[in-house]
């Protein structure tokens, strides 16, 4: 098998492309590239490295006709289109914690900066103008600190002011009592905040609901003399509003490590008193780049050679000890879903997945997406377990997964149910030794058969001669039958007939079955 080729567009700590060589990928380390340059390459990839230079658009991932999966070396991925890569079945990976405490230095060290105003200090001193009277700082000691956002960096930004003897305050709305007790912080709203902070910081991503979360008139409604850091997103302050409150003294100091349009080269910011900057460098210590740059080459090689899944944005994780258990179901699950998807008729807008015996120990999500990912075949050919999910949302499906801990005929048991408007149908199968995928019941019907290739699937009242006669047909139209299955509800009544053949079978011979005595249904299904 060819190895997986992974492209690193932006600048990475080169442990990434030894752990990817390592690991058994190909890479090539190609930074600085134009969009348009980038889409002319991009075909030829499995993977994509990147920081937060390289911006995945919809026209990338267009002309990304091989990609699997894209691995942020960070936190932040607003510069990927993560709903168009869920569409195009992939993957998006970040490293939620490998540069955390780094940033939360940074913000500390701004803030610093900030009460001190060093930047200007230093500045000014190396220009021989000993500015000993110019420069009068706050303590940060006993003042409060107002963290807008308080997940991981934002509590490491606590635990550090807290040390410093500082009182903190946050607003985060996922923010539980619990939690803010356990960090020894008080919870509270954003206009208690903005009211009470004499430091600000940021530390939420950006997003529909935190864009401009400082806006004007919040930023108005300040403590007077505040100081704010931001080593977030841009776009989370309004920065018009920030230079005039500034120019007006009214906020004391402000330090933006992000800015709303980066590269920024020529911010109305820029000169401003009091207002210090630097180009993105929240990530940016030797300790954090090692540890994303591992983290993010373990995750996607794990990926793209084992199918382990960690850390991914669309899809349930999967540990690479997992995968190789997790495998052989998730093949007896799709042709599950598969099956389902093909026998079943009308408008289906309900599925459920029940596990059984040793499934019920596995994780569910992997092959609820599995499942769907079998289903939604009917719809789609671009599916895959990343964007069936998505797409069962999209249609409005109510998918649910059920784990039962009782003892059934079956060691292991997958059961894959659809509502439809003639009531529920159902299909279920096992595992046979370590990887052997059986489907053993159809629409109530009991049966053993493997799902594979090209089959043909035939209701018909179980009466004698109709296996010949189905032979003689197959037979006469020159078509050889490889497996053969039989199932019937009782004697006499509605059977089931699986075989599987070695070519797709014409239409013709289908509808000659159709005419065959005795037969309700026949269907051609692929596997
Ligand atoms: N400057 C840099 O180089 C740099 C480096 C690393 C991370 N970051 C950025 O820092 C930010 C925080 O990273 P993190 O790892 O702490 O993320 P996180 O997901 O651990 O924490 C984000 C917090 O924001 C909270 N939040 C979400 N919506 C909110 C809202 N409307 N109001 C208030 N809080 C809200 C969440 O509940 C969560 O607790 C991200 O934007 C990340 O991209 C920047
Ligand atoms: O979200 C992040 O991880 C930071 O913004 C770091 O970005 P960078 O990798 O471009 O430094």
């Amino acid at each position: 098998m060819a190895k997986p080729k992974v492209l690193i567009s932006d600048k990475m700590d080169p442990n990434a492309a030894k752990i990817f060589e390592e690991r058994g990928c190909d890479v090539d380390v190609i930074t600085g590239e134009t969009p348009e340059q980038l889409i002319a390459r991009i075909g030829e990839y499995d993977g994509l490295a990147i920081r937060s230079s390289t911006k995945v658009t919809k026209e990338i991932l267009d002309a990304a006709t091989n990609l699997k999966v894209i691995g942020r070396a960070g936190i932040g991925v607003d510069n990927v289109d993560i709903p168009y890569a869920s569409g195009k079945g992939v993957v998006v990976m970040n490293t939620p914690f490998g540069n955390s405490i780094t940033t939360a230095e940074h913000a500390i060290a701004l803030m610093f900066a900030l009460a001190r105003q060093i930047p200007e200090a230093n500045e000014l001193t190396q220009k021989g103008e000993w500015p000993k009277n110019g420069f009068m700082g706050v303590e940060v000691t006993g003042k409060t600190l107002g963290l807008i956002g308080a997940g991981n960096i934002g509590s490491i930004v606590a635990s550090r002011a807290l040390g410093l003897r500082m009182k903190v305050v946050a607003y985060d709305p996922f923010l539980t009592e619990e939690r803010a007790v356990e960090l020894g912080i008080e919870k509270v709203d954003l206009e208690t905040l903005l009211s009470r902070a004499d430091f600000i910081t940021l530390h939420t991503p950006l997003t529909d609901q935190t864009r401009n979360i400082l806006s004007r008139e919040r930023l108005e409604k300040t403590k007077k003399g505040v100081r704010i850091v931001n080593c977030a997103r841009g776009g989370l302050i309004d920065e018009a509003a920030l230079k005039d409150l500034l120019d007006s003294g009214h906020i004391a100091g402000a330090a933006l490590d992000v800015f709303a349009v980066e590269p920024a080269k020529d911010s109305p910011l820029f000169g401003t008193k009091n207002f210090i900057c630097t180009p993105h460098l929240g990530a940016s210590t030797t300790e954090a780049q090692v540890n994303v740059a591992l983290q993010v080459a373990e995750q996607m090689a794990d990926y793209l050679v084992n199918g382990g899944v960690t850390n991914a944005l669309n899809m349930p994780s999967l540990s690479a000890e997992e995968a190789p258990k997790l495998r052989p179901y998730m093949k007896l699950a799709e042709n599950l879903g598969s099956l389902v998807g093909q026998l079943a008729h009308g408008n289906l807008t309900q599925i459920s997945i029940e596990r059984e015996g040793a499934a019920a120990e596995l994780a569910g999500k992997p092959l609820e997406a599995a499942v769907l990912a079998g289903f939604m075949r009917r719809y789609s050919d671009s599916v895959n377990m990343v964007n069936a999910p998505y797409l069962a949302k999209e249609r409005g499906m109510d998918v649910r997964s059920i784990r039962h801990e009782r003892e059934g005929a079956y060691n292991t048991l997958l059961r894959v149910t659809v509502g439809t408007d003639a009531g529920d149908r159902s299909v279920a199968g096992t595992l046979f030794g370590q990887d052997n995928a059986r489907l053993v019941e159809i629409f109530g019907i009991g049966i053993e058969a493997e799902l594979a290739g090209h089959m043909l699937y035939i209701v018909n009242e179980d009466a004698p001669g109709f296996i010949g006669r189905i032979g003689t047909l197959l037979g006469e139209s020159g078509i050889n039958i490889g497996t053969f299955h039989l199932g019937r509800r009782d004697a006499g009544g509605e059977a089931v007939l699986l075989l599987s053949v070695d070519q797709a079978i014409p239409k013709n011979v289908i509808d000659a079955a159709c005419k065959l005595e005795g037969v309700k249904t026949v269907m051609a299904l692929e596997f």
